[in-house]
């Protein structure tokens, strides 16, 4: 096992577009766990994901990364160590797979990637290198996505609605494969998702956002249990309910 990806730490981080998007959000995200980031539109999820990679430049506080602040340097160099992933994966229409895959180490002029190990890894075919991401599916074009973000050995994955534009059970399989890569690379993963479901099977810890701020802050047991608060709750109610109901029409 290689060392585990690093700790997150937020101090006391806000942003503002006018109003508050993020306030004084304090939280550690510890080495090597999966945090799941809910709640509901406008909350504050992916500003405060987007700090993390200085997408977003914070107003106030800071925000470390394995103790070192991510202001410090120059924000290409801090993006190298972090994989980003999000729901329009941005792939190169005219790139091959390969090329792809081989983009973000290429500007970094770091040294070109195993590619076929890459895709080994989220369990693509290997003869899939050559091909462009319009011969893909979209399940396949997410993976490429992950192999890419994860090409230039980074270590803490930030996923932003990662698998939002797949169909429920691509979505539920490449969920699953994504949980097996973070515990086998020892990655830290941040991942924000409107689905709640989603969150409790796959995160260590979930972290419920409101107005932007951490409105709750539990494992998914605790979540399922309703010691989590109302916010929590509210969230949590629709898939039980949902799994209820199922469980009652198998009679
Ligand atoms: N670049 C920007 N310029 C102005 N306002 C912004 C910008 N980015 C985000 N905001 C505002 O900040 C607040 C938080 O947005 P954010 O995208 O972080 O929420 P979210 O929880 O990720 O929402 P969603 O689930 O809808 O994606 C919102 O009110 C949003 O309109």
């Amino acid at each position: 096992m290689e060392d585990s990806g690093p700790e997150v730490r937020f101090e006391q981080v806000t942003k503002r577009f006018g109003g508050l998007a993020v306030d004084h959000v304090d939280c550690t995200i510890a080495a090597g766990s999966f945090v799941a980031l809910v709640g509901g539109s406008g909350a504050g999820k992916s500003t405060l994901l987007r700090m993390v990679n200085r997408l977003v430049e914070p107003d106030e506080g800071r925000i470390t990364i394995g103790g070192r602040d991510v202001g410090e340097g120059a924000a290409p160099l801090l993006r190298r160590r972090i994989g980003y992933v999000f729901q329009s994966i941005g792939l190169m229409p005219h790139m091959s797979v390969a090329e792809n895959i081989a983009l973000p180490p290429r500007i970094a002029g770091a040294s070109a990637p195993d590619v076929a190990e890459l895709l080994a890894m989220v369990e693509l075919p290997a003869d899939y290198a050559g091909r462009r991401p319009d011969a893909l599916s979209g399940g396949e074009r997410q993976r490429v996505g992950v192999a890419r973000a994860l090409a230039t050995g980074a270590k803490l994955m930030l996923l932003d609605e990662p698998f939002g534009a797949l169909d429920p059970v691509t979505r539920d399989a490449i969920g699953r494969r994504y949980r097996n890569l973070h515990d086998r690379l020892g990655l830290t993963s941040i991942m924000v998702t409107h689905d709640m479901a989603e969150a409790l099977l796959l995160a260590d810890r979930v972290l419920v956002m409101a107005k932007g701020r951490i409105v709750a802050d539990a494992t998914p047991t605790e979540m399922l249990s309703g010691r989590a608060g109302p916010e929590a709750d509210a969230l949590v109610a629709v898939p039980a309910r949902q799994a209820e109901a199922i469980e009652a029409l198998r009679g």
